[in-house]
């Protein structure tokens, strides 16, 4: 029989993990010795537990399965608290795997160290921002336990929480089973794909919008399938940015409401029908809409339910509806692709000048980049880079475009590189960048060499936009070139566009070390579309 250790690491293998991200302490101690002996799963460690978090939820929003990180109790796992919210948030299946005290220890009578203020408080904080828990105590519960919030965690793509006391790990258990999906009943999802079949039949310019879930239930390829045979565009959201990158001919942009390209958003808020498809319905996605839903004619489908114009299908997978939706029009003459509206290039071209740099230039040079060198996978942090991100063709991304916490850029980037193999190009600001950013003194021991972007404005300049008058906006520039080679990497500071084109010419060719291309911004010059956010929001909050 295995043991609870080596069972726990099979069974999230067999559940869709391919690594884990973690950092060690005596709780865990036993249970890490395991995860290095038995090479059931290859392990990360990082420096602090929110790039762990952080890590673990950028890999399985690249890669689907199964994102894991391992934490030591008290200390570590609230350390990681925040990037496990912002994974609840965007609906990132993330694993905690928590030690704890064993039964003597509980058993004690004194207060036990990383405790805060009793002995389950940490479960009782991860019940919050998790979706099922448990707590492996007993060998003949735990496989089935294990398996009930693996099962949990991709059916809901929500993180979960499973605490394994540091005295069960070499306890004798069955293996793991997997558990079988729960699907949906048949007559429901008849019912709801027939009657969005026939609402789509029924309008003239339908659109279809996507978001997160798409992603995390595999069904990008489906999905375009079905726009291009009804002949129905699709956007994304700024969430959802970076989705269906590989069917241009059905994409038509991102919906920024009054902040983005205008076709795009006469393209959503002209439509008589809205197919909303794994869509978070949150502010960062639609505070600046200048127009509300009608239900009447919008179908939402995430959280395993499905909610057509006034009325709930519940328990319906959207991997199950878009399936469904596909059955029902096979084979159907595919209405002529409405003629759409041409909507707004993105930026290329950048002339090598000498003169000082924008955000926009740097999405231009990328958009340069990637037409020379083909696209690479991008992360990118909160702050006005992501906003640039807007303005670079749709290239895949993770970002925190909903939960917007700092920090998460360069450990997604090395998330990304862990899981896929491929070389990540990270976007980060100088704030978020003195939060995580020494995180790259991991690649070296991993062989990892991501192309990082830091948009050094000296300045947390997303909060200046907003409250220009205060002085705490004020950052003192950090030199982070000047940092990156006692990382082990190689960093280059450029000023002018010339100099920036040379540079990540040079990043693409630096093979083996991490190279960071530190680009100076003047404070108060913004992108494009984060000068478009904020007027919008602005003009919004006039409206109120
Ligand atoms: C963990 C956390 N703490 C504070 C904040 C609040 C915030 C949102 S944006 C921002 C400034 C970001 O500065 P940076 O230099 O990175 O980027 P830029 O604006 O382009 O100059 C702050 C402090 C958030 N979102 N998350
Ligand atoms: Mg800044």
């Amino acid at each position: 029989m295995p043991t609870l250790a080596t069972a726990l690491l099979q069974g999230l293998k067999d559940h869709g993990a391919r690594e884990l991200f973690g950092i060690p302490g005596d709780f865990v101690l036993p249970f890490f010795k395991i995860i290095e002996e038995s090479g059931i799963l290859p392990v990360f460690t990082l420096s602090h537990e929110p790039a762990v978090g952080f890590a673990a939820d950028a890999a399985v929003r690249y890669r689907s399965g199964l994102g894991v990180a391992v934490v030591t109790y008290g200390a570590g796992a609230f350390n990681v608290v925040n990037a496990v919210a912002g994974a609840y948030a965007e609906r990132s299946p993330v694993v905690v795997v928590a030690g704890a005290p064993g039964a003597r220890e509980r058993a004690s009578g004194l207060l036990l160290h990383h405790q805060a203020r009793s002995v389950d408080t940490q479960f009782a904080v991860f019940r919050e921002i998790t979706c099922d828990q448990a707590v492996l105590d007993d060998p003949a519960t735990a496989p089935q336990e294990i398996a009930r919030v693996l099962r949990s965690a991709r059916e809901r793509s929500l993180p979960v929480y499973i605490e394994l006391p540091r005295d069960m790990v070499d306890a004798e258990v069955a293996p793991v089973p997997v558990l079988p999906p729960r699907n949906a009943e048949a007559d429901a999802l008849a019912e709801c794909a027939e009657e969005i079949v026939a609402m789509l039949g029924r309008a003239a310019s339908p659109v279809v919008v996507v978001d997160v879930e798409v992603r995390r239930y595999g069904t990008e390829p489906a999905v375009a399938t079905l726009a291009r045979r009804l002949g129905i565009p699709v956007v994304t959201t700024f969430m959802g940015r970076g989705l269906l990158q590989q069917a241009p001919d059905v994409l038509r942009g991102t919906y920024l409401g009054s902040a983005g390209d205008p076709a795009v958003t006469r393209l959503v808020e002209d439509a008589d029908a809205l197919l909303l498809l794994g869509v978070i319905l949150c502010d960062t996605n639609f505070a600046l809409s200048e127009k509300r839903f009608d239900w009447r004619h919008t179908v939402l489908a995430i959280d395993r339910s499905v909610r057509v114009g006034h009325h709930v299908y519940p328990d319906l997978p959207i991997e199950e509806l878009i399936a469904a939706l596909l059955a029902r029009t096979e084979g159907d003459a595919a209405p002529k692709p409405r003629a759409l509206p041409p909507f707004e290039a993105y930026p290329r071209g950048l002339a090598a000048e000498d003169r000082a740099l924008t955000p926009t230039d740097i999405a231009t040079a990328l958009n340069d980049l990637f037409d020379r060198h083909g696209a690479m996978p991008m992360a990118s942090d909160i702050g006005d880079c992501l906003f640039t991100a807007m303005e670079i063709d749709n290239t895949a991304l993770a970002a925190p475009g909903y939960y917007a916490g700092m920090g998460f850029g360069v450990p997604a980037g090395i998330g990304v590189a862990a899981a896929t193999g491929q070389r990540p190009l990270i976007l980060v600001g100088d704030g978020a960048f003195q939060m995580t950013g020494w995180e790259l003194g991991n690649c070296r021991r991993y062989g990892l060499d991501p192309i990082v972007v830091v948009f050094n404005n000296a300045s947390w300049e997303m909060l200046r936009v907003f409250q220009p008058e205060s002085k705490f906006n004020d950052l003192s520039d950090w030199n982070f070139a000047g940092a990156a080679p006692a990382l082990g990497g190689h960093g280059e500071r450029v000023t002018t566009p010339k100099e920036l084109v040379a540079a990540l010419e040079a990043a693409v060719a630096r093979r083996g070390v991490f190279s960071l291309v530190e680009v100076m911004l003047p404070r108060g010059v913004t992108s494009r579309t984060l000068g478009r956010f904020v007027s919008g929001l602005k003009s919004a909050r006039d409206r109120q």
